[in-house]
Order: C-alpha cells, then sequence, then structure tokens
C-alpha cells in the first residue's frame, strides 16, 4: 500500500535522527521538507522566532492547536523548563500517530500530552480534565478559519490570564483575515507581527504574536 506524506517524514525522523535528541529531529524533518518533500511544519525559519518566544515566557503550561506531525510540538516541548507541560490537540488519528512517534523519538513523551479531538469540543474541557487554570502561551496552527472561534471560546472558558500570550501561524499565507482583524483591533490584545516567510520557500509569511491585557 501506498505510504502518505506524514509515514515518509516519520520514517525520514527515524532514519536520520538520534533518538532522544530533539534538536535532530527538527533538523531531520527540516531536512526532508527542504529537500524531499514540503510539508506543512512552522519551519525553520518561522521556528526560530517561536523558540525565541517560548524561551522568553518560560511557560509552564502551552496550548497548541494543529499537531500535524508534531514538529513544533517538539521544537516548543525541547525548550520547556521540567514539569512544565505541553497540551496539543489533533482531531485527524492518523497525523495523531504519526505525530506521537515523532514525539517519542525526540524523548519528550513526558512534557507533551496530545490529545485526539476537536479542538472547539476540548477547550472547554481543560480545567476539569488536565487540572489548566489558564495557558501562558497558545501556538494555533491548525485549520485558519479555527483560530478566532477557538481564541475566542478560550476567553469565555477563561483560560487566558493578563499577560497569556497567542502566537499564531500563517497570517498571511495561507492568512487568517478574520482573527488579525479582531486581535489587531480588540483593546484587550497587544499585538506584533512577526514577519518571516512561508516555511521552506521565499513567499511571505508570518508570525502573529498577542499579549492578552486581561
Ligand atoms: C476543527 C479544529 C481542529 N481541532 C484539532 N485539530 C485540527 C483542527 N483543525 C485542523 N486540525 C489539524 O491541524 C492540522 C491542520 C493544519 C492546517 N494548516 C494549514 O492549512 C497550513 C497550510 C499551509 C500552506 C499550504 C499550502 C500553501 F500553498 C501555502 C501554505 C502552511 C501552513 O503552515 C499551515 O499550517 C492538521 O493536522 C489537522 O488535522
Ligand atoms: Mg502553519
Amino acid at each position: 500500500t501506498q505510504s502518505t506524506r506524514p509515514q515518509r517524514l516519520l520514517n525520514a525522523v527515524q532514519k536520520n535522527a538520534t533518538r532522544g535528541d530533539p534538536r535532530s529531529v527538527v533538523k531531520a524533518i527540516d531536512d526532508f521538507c527542504r529537500h524531499k518533500e514540503w510539508a506543512m511544519n512552522v519551519g525553520d525559519e518561522k521556528g526560530c522566532i517561536l523558540d525565541s518566544v517560548v524561551s522568553e515566557i518560560n511557560p509552564a503550561a502551552v496550548l497548541e492547536l494543529g499537531t500535524y506531525c508534531g514538529y513544533s510540538t517538539v521544537r516548543i516541548a525541547r525548550l520547556l523548563p521540567p514539569h512544565a507541560k505541553l497540551i496539543t490537540l489533533e482531531f485527524n488519528p492518523d497525523f495523531a500517530a504519526i505525530a506521537r512517534q515523532v514525539i517519542a523519538w525526540a524523548g519528550l513523551e513526558e512534557k507533551v500530552q496530545l490529545v485526539e479531538g476537536a479542538s472547539g469540543d476540548w477547550i472547554p474541557k481543560m480545567k476539569e480534565q488536565f487540572g489548566i487554570t489558564t495557558f501562558d502561551l497558545v501556538f494555533l496552527d491548525h485549520w485558519k478559519d479555527r483560530y478566532l472561534p477557538d481564541t475566542k471560546l478560550m476567553e469565555e472558558c477563561g483560560l487566558l490570564r493578563k499577560g497569556s500570550v497567542l502566537l499564531a501561524d500563517n497570517v498571511i499565507c495561507p492568512g487568517t483575515p478574520d482573527y488579525l482583524e479582531y486581535i489587531r483591533s480588540s483593546p484587550r490584545y497587544e499585538s506584533r507581527y512577526f514577519k518571516s516567510h512561508l516555511e521552506y520557500t521565499k513567499v511571505e509569511d508570518g508570525l502573529e504574536k498577542s499579549v492578552f491585557k486581561g
């Protein structure tokens, strides 16, 4: 049977990365996507911006929306302090299965809780299911038309505190116009655009970093 791109990406990790070495897992995926098959990981250029935001916040509780193959999950989790937790939501079971193996290869299972299901169903359950009060950082990288409804849902569920940071991928390409309009015009957020490029290409894209004012 034909393999899928995520399966071929996982094979590249298992072939080229060292078990327990997150940096080598990130490099193996970037090499695969740059030289073999493009895939929608945040990538190395935007990934460095993600790294700097994570390091600046030093978060205890992170939520990632849209795991895909686990590239950004590994990028974030490798920088987390001991006892910090990253919860990542993924509703495609095939992608979730690949991501679990990528996260395991990096040796980061202890820091990551991959939850299979739709963000809209799980965001309201975060407190009761995982004992989360608020998130210090949320990385939005799932369907682009879900960024805005899920942000409003997180507000309603009291999952954001004064200083919580939302970091959104792809605000230019493919684009998230309704989310950008909302977050940039809302008095409850301080937003900043980090200009970059679409992963593994020269096309413009960027990350929008928004701090919740409470
Ligand atoms: C229902 C809520 C919900 N709950 C839980 N999981 C959810 C979910 N909605 C989606 N997922 C999962 O998240 C991932 C989807 C991610 C969607 N990402 C892009 O579409 C994208 C595209 C380009 C690009 C493509 C082609 C181009 F030409 C240019 C750019 C570049 C990028 O960086 C991109 O992130 C998958 O694993 C979904 O299963
Ligand atoms: Mg993306």
